[in-house]
């Protein structure tokens, strides 16, 4: 079990280039690709892996949702690791097949999404299917009596399923890139690097105005830098929202840990989603200059403060 990882696949997937980026040299590894992100959940959630690879969000389309729906739902799961990985598209064919053959395209609806203006331009009378990854339309595809003429995907799956290229770089964006997340079972946090990333959702009590300034000042006064904020709806019906929500720094950090505490306190329900190094962390970012007043010492430092006073002394 401890050398199995989970990731969405078949093989090819854009998910297993970003788990074998994360694992390079780890001796007997076995990687298990799953038919959908919910499936790498319960593998992990049921210890069938020792971790698992899921796509968190894509720099053209935005938030996966089947990803986001996973981490609210369940047993818990922590992020204990991330990496950015640049996605190019291709469109592959079975042999002896001409761009003008083609009429029915197979992919991911990421990979749809980020593709459809090169469709317009190109193939304006394709009709366009969804399927479960990048790498499930070119493993369709290979089947000579698949319904589809054509996938998108990456260039590793078209050839890992003896596919030809009839054109590269279909995406409309040269410079797209899908960030992942590995997904552990609770336990360990990972020790800040000093450049980490601290995820979590946090469930506003009662829609209020200025519910979500609340959730925000939080962070802001505590120098905490927010990169990103989605909003998701809980399920329980039209309005009611759960805020995603990603700050730079690590949970073992005072201003990160009383922002945390803030929340706490003022949200119905808080998922801490995890601590970890960030994947741009060599690039300089995510090292933030703490002002005076936000850095450990002075956390510390007020405590103490608050306990001497507290105690009657006011010398
Ligand atoms: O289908 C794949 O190859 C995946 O790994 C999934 C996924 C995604 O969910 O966004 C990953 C990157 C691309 O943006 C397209 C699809």
């Amino acid at each position: 079990m401890s050398n199995r990882y989970a990731y969405l696949g078949p093989e090819g997937t854009f998910t297993e280039a970003a788990l074998r980026a994360l694992k390079p040299d780890t001796p007997a590894a076995e990687f298990v690709p799953c038919n959908g992100v919910d499936m790498v959940f319960a593998a992990v959630r049921r210890g069938e892996a020792a971790g698992g690879v899921v796509p968190l969000e894509n720099s053209v389309e935005g938030g996966v949702s089947a990803t986001t729906a996973e981490l609210v739902r369940g047993d818990p799961l922590l992020i204990t690791a991330e990496i950015t990985v640049p996605v190019e598209f291709t469109l592959f064919a079975r042999a002896g097949t001409t761009l003008s053959d083609v009429k029915r395209v197979a992919t991911h609806s990421h990979a749809l999404a980020q593709c459809r203006g090169w469709l317009a331009a190109n193939l304006p009378d394709a009709e366009s299917y969804v399927v479960s990854s990048t790498a499930a339309a070119a493993q369709a595809v290979a089947d000579p009596a698949s319904m589809y003429d054509a996938a998108i995907c990456a260039r590793i799956a078209g050839e890992r399923y003896g596919l030809v290229p009839l054109a590269e770089g279909v995406g409309d964006r040269a410079d797209a890139a899908t960030r992942f997340i590995y997904l552990s079972r609770p336990g360990t946090l990972p020790e800040p690097t000093g450049a980490d990333r601290t995820s979590l959702v946090a469930f506003l009590p009662h829609d209020h105005p200025g519910a979500l300034a609340e959730l925000l000042t939080q962070f802001a006064v505590r120098d905490v830098n927010l990169t990103r904020l989605e909003s998701r709806p809980t399920g329980d019906g039209l309005g009611t929202y759960c805020f995603f929500m990603d700050a730079d720094g690590h949970v073992a950090e005072a201003r990160v840990g009383e922002a945390l505490m803030g929340l706490r306190r003022i949200c119905r329900d808080v998922r801490f989603l995890g601590s970890y190094p960030r994947a741009d962390a060599g690039a300089g970012a995510g090292r933030p200059t703490p002002r005076v007043s936000t850095t450990d010492d002075d956390f510390h430092e007020a405590e103490r403060w608050l306990a001497r006073i507290r105690a009657g002394r006011v010398d």
